[in-house]
């Protein structure tokens, strides 16, 4: 690395901690957009450390959290929501009081709590890259997943500003556009933009699967349009799901209360025949969808920028 190279990367040595879609979209991002930044990662599943050292993920793989984050500037928590306090926990010792604590987690309020209280007097500034897909594990992960995608970091109020600056420049380098916000406003907005979305799914698959006039092989085969892309959803991770919904749950319950009062407004419509109602209701949707497009949010799939993988984020770096 030169020491023009060196001097232009926000940080030096990052430490990815859990290595699954997450994880090893940092990792393979890192590698593509910031060239010459030290990569180091643990994963406490053993068959999981043997996946990511098979695959090159990383620098090193280390056999012990604490391990993977001696020396390093930045480290990342891709661990599910509920195991944050442990994962940080199980590094603390190790870690140096200059390093710039941060995770994914797909809510944050519970997480800066679990990572403020493992941590203590450290530098911690949660973060949630909008971005994934319903794949889990270390092959699931690309490089261009974050670009174009939203980050949304919630810093403390105390946050030190270059730390912050710093943090921003790791995720832009990547491709993504960052907004900060507080904790407990990102987990309302993420409650009815994601959370609640897969409460949905994963109602609507499991309700089609247990019909009793309609049989398990016609719900496969029929599966068309609508259905189909809820059972993309309805595939994503059982374990990140349930931390997800069990650490926003006072979001998520606000959130589904108004749903299911939209709900039997749409249901009393269909009951009265009132073709007006439900043609507005639509017309507004289709809106939102329009607007979606518009603001360049596509749909973030796993085949999504895959075939310039291997040119991720160096458009990126120099535009
Ligand atoms: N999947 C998505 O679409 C998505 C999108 C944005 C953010 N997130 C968030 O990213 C995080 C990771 O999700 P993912 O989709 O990568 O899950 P994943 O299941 O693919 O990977 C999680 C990894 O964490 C490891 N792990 C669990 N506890 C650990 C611990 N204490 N120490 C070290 N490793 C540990 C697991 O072994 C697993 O390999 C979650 O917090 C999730 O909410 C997920
Ligand atoms: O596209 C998908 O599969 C996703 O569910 C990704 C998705 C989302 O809801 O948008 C899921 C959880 C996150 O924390 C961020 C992104």
């Amino acid at each position: 690395m030169s020491d023009s190279e060196s001097a232009s990367l926000p940080f030096r040595h990052v430490a990815v901690i859990g290595l699954g879609l997450l994880g090893s979209s940092v990792a393979r991002a890192a590698r593509a957009c910031l060239p010459g930044i030290v990569i180091t990662g643990y994963d406490a599943d053993p068959a999981v450390r043997d996946r990511a050292r098979a695959i090159g993920l990383a620098d090193t793989i280390a056999n012990a959290a604490g391990e993977a984050v001696r020396g390093a500037d930045l480290v990342v928590l891709c661990v599910p929501v509920g195991a944050m306090g442990t994962a940080a926990r199980e590094l603390a010792a190790d870690l140096s009081l200059a390093a710039i604590v941060s995770d994914v987690g797909s809510s944050k309020a519970s997480v800066a709590a679990a990572l403020g209280a493992a941590l203590p007097g450290h530098r911690i500034i949660p973060a949630h890259p909008v971005a994934g897909t319903e794949q889990s594990g270390p092959d699931a992960g690309f490089a261009t997943l974050f670009r174009n995608r939203w980050c949304i970091v919630t810093p403390p109020a105390d946050v030190d500003a270059a730390d912050l600056a710093r943090l921003v420049a790791f995720w832009e380098a990547f491709g993504a556009r960052v907004e900060t916000m507080d904790a407990e406003h990102h987990d309302l907005v993420l409650a009815v933009t994601s959370h609640l979305p897969h409460l949905i799914a994963y109602t609507i698959v499991g309700t089609a699967s247990d019909l009793e006039r309609v049989t398990q092989s016609e719900v496969i085969k029929y599966s068309a349009g609508g259905f189909r892309d809820f059972t993309r959803i309805a595939a994503s991770d059982p374990t990140m799901w349930r931390d997800v919904f069990l650490n926003n749950r006072d979001a998520v319950l606000d959130m589904l209360g108004r749903f299911n009062r939209d709900l039997a407004e749409l249901e009393a419509a269909i009951r009265a025949g009132d073709g007006e109602q439900l043609f507005d209701h639509f017309t507004r949707t289709r809106a939102i969808r329009r607007s979606i497009i518009e603001m360049g949010q596509d749909d973030a799939r796993p085949d999504f920028g895959r075939a310039d993988h291997s040119r991720a984020g160096k458009e990126t770096v120099s535009g």
